[in-house]
């Protein structure tokens, strides 16, 4: 159910890739005006772009939870607990706050905080930027399905966004940290096309559409992926050698090795 969203006021605490991310596509919504949205970093290296689209900005982190409801903490994992040290005094169990911390549990974040606050954990991932990223979230002990419906709602000119238990560490391995798996499997197709004599620009160009094409016919025709590559194959054509390459150099086994251990990371991160 759609909520209205109003004057809701929206603060971050970090202003990395990240928050600028979630920034955008929460300002492309039109559902939150720049205005209502203030972010806060120590230095100057990252406020720049975000005072560019009129979002507020300070290096205090205090002012950003004071003018806040939804609070998101966009810091490297292990600044969180100094900055929920620095906050706590000033958050109110109005705040809802909302860490994308790789790793960083509900637990973790609920002990560090104030006793009774809502909090929420969300793993995004960087095509956020461009309202395409796969984003999933996991509810604390005290947000209810309301700061549930709130948050899809912040969220929704972000990409996909989907709510899960117990499964947050492995959608970071599959997608927060994906997106990079992806982007090292262009690039190297890329370099094979230059290898085999294209010009490098033209096949930069190439594999990002070629990588964005698939991904749209996959995600918008709902088949298989194996579907769709047995209808890329011709009996005894081109792609059929390609893949056999892709085998021999054991593609499927290091793509899911990779998930595993990024999953395995975000849980060593977390402490479990
Ligand atoms: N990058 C990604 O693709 C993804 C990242 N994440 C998670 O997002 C979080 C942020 O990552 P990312 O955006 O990549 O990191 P960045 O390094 O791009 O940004 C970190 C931000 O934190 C700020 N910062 C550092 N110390 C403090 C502090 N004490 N108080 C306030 N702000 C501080 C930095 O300030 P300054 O600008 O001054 O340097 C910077 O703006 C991480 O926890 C990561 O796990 C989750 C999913 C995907
Ligand atoms: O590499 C990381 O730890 C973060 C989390 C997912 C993507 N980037």
């Amino acid at each position: 159910m759609e909520q209205d969203l109003g004057e809701i006021k929206v603060g971050f605490i970090g202003a990395g890739k990240m928050a600028h991310g979630i920034a955008q596509g929460i300002l492309l919504s039109g559902k939150v005006c720049p205005g209502n949205v203030m972010v806060s970093a120590p230095s100057l290296n990252n406020l720049g772009k975000f005072k560019d689209c009129g979002v507020r900005t300070t290096h205090c982190n205090t002012e950003v939870v004071r003018v806040s409801r939804v609070l998101f903490l966009a810091v490297k994992p292990h600044i969180i607990p100094s900055v929920l040290q620095e906050v706590s005094a000033v958050i109110t169990l109005q705040h809802i706050i909302v860490s994308v911390a790789a790793g960083v549990t509900v637990a973790t974040l609920e002990r560090l905080l104030p006793t009774g606050v809502m909090v929420l954990r969300l793993m995004p991932n960087l095509p956020c930027v461009v309202q395409e990223g796969a984003l999933l979230f996991c509810r604390g002990s005290q947000a209810r399905p309301g700061e549930a419906g709130l948050l899809r709602e912040l969220l929704s000119s972000c990409g996909l966004v989907e709510e899960g238990r117990g499964v947050i560490d492995i959608h970071t391995g599959l997608s927060g940290s994906g997106v990079a798996y992806v982007y090292m499997l262009a690039e190297a197709m890329a370099e094979g096309a230059v290898k085999m004599g294209m010009p490098s620009a033209l096949a930069n160009r190439i594999a990002a559409q070629t990588v964005l094409g698939a991904g749209r016919l996959l995600r918008d025709s709902g088949q298989h992926p194996a579907q769709l590559r047995t209808d890329v194959c011709t009996p005894g054509g081109t792609t059929i050698f390609g893949l056999h390459a892709l085998e021999r150099g054991g593609l499927r086994a290091a793509a899911m090795g990779a998930v595993e251990a990024a999953t395995e990371r975000a849980r060593e991160l977390g402490g479990k």
